[in-house]
């Protein structure tokens, strides 16, 4: 097998292309917000959107009928030209690579609004080789059209070959961005025997031991405390562990029962403190939750501070009610706070919260 030198990583891939990023940068994306642009009525809210939501994200594959998927991906290009996304950033999802539209997709979006879109969402992406492919191509179509920064990629997880290689599929390209987690394909990939977008199911338990009697018996009739488990936490951790590693950004996907919205902010709140910076916005009442769960509690940051206060120069173990705080403590405590400025800078509002907070002694 034979690799690439470290250093080609830093070589566009493509005469021309824009340099790849070194970095990417930790912009706030809470919510990815989703909307089909042939259906004109969705459509026309998205500029109104602007400001109100961390991506707005202009969908092509699934959810938008066949019959539709041209005007679609024209209708995508249409309010990309016309609309000043201003804070927000603007990501597509285009069709499966082994689909009939992929190839009309990009090179269709990638010169008519390639200085517009922030990040390419790859669907059903299966190992680096689908990166590669995707890699390359945007590279020849950036040099083509005069692009000048590179487009970043978006690999959603909704195979289980796509889960067996997500360390390959993270480290495949400078460009990647992230990873999000497809729950229904993935679902029906591995024969998952659910029938839902996301969220839990309640046959998915675990069963309090049965108590027992007088002479010992067990009493398996009796009332026992049933715990719901969480179908998605091995994905969702294997995710976060893979982009940790690679410097790049998990988001947990699409939470189907839109009207449940309890259940939805439980499932967001998980991935949230797994470690993912945001989520997907299906219907416009998810983006409140989504902004809600993803920027830390006024309690969090208020511990935070107090530990980053009392920690001096970072070094050592202090008491604050109780519990031990040390170098370890204070580095989750840090990540917090970091996220908290990063979020303040785009949103007055969390920033007004933020500096309320008074920190203790
Ligand atoms: C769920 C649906 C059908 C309910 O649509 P509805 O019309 O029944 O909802 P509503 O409550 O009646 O809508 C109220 C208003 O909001 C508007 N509206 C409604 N939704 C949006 C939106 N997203 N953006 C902007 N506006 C929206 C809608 O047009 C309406 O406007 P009106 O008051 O003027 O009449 C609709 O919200 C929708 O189509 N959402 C997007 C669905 C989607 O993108 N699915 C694909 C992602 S999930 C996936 O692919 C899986 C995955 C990862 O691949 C894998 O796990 O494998
Ligand atoms: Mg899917």
């Amino acid at each position: 097998m034979s690799h690439k030198s470290a250093k080609d990583f830093f070589r566009p891939l493509a005469v021309g292309a824009p340099l790849p990023l070194r970095e990417i940068p930790a912009r706030p994306s809470r919510a990815i917000h989703f909307f089909d642009p042939s259906n004109e009525k969705m459509a026309a809210k998205i500029p109104g959107m602007i400001g109100t939501v961390d991506v707005l994200l202009g969908n092509l594959e699934d959810a938008v009928k066949a019959d539709n998927k041209v005007a679609a991906r024209e209708g995508l290009v249409k309010i990309a030209q016309a609309t000043d996304f201003g804070p927000t950033q603007l990501w597509t999802r285009i069709n499966a690579l082994d689909s009939p539209w992929v190839l009309d997709d990009l090179t269709t979006l990638v010169p008519a609004i390639g200085e517009k879109l922030d990040v390419i969402m790859v669907p059903k992406v299966q190992g680096a080789e689908d990166i590669h492919y995707v890699d390359r191509l945007l590279a020849q179509l950036e040099a083509k059209a005069g692009i000048t920064k590179p487009i970043l990629i978006h690999a959603i997880l909704e195979t289980a070959r796509g889960v067996a290689n997500v360390e390959e599929i993270c480290g495949a390209s400078p460009r990647m961005q992230g990873l999000s987690l497809g729950p229904a394909d993935l679902a029906a990939d591995r024969k998952m025997k659910t029938t839902r977008v996301g969220g839990g199911h309640p046959g998915y338990l675990v069963r309090q031991d049965p108590p027992r009697d007088a002479e010992g018996n067990s009493q398996i009739d009796a009332q026992r405390a049933i715990f719901q488990q969480d179908l998605w936490h091995y994905t969702i951790a294997k995710m976060v562990d893979a982009c940790a590693t690679h410097g790049i950004y998990p988001y947990y996907g699409p939470f189907g029962d839109i009207a449940d919205v309890v259940a939805c902010e439980d499932q967001f709140r998980n991935a949230f403190l797994l470690g993912c910076v945001g989520t997907w916005s299906l219907h416009p009442k998810q983006i409140a939750i989504a902004n809600r769960v993803f920027s830390p509690s006024v309690e969090d940051i208020a511990h935070a501070r107090r530990v980053v206060a009392a920690m001096g120069d970072g070094t050592g173990a202090v008491m604050i009610d109780g519990k031990m705080e040390d170098d370890a403590s204070l580095k989750q405590c840090l990540v917090l706070v970091a996220l908290a400025e990063q979020l303040a800078e785009i949103d007055p509002e969390l920033k007004k919260t933020y500096d309320a907070i008074e920190v203790t002694a």
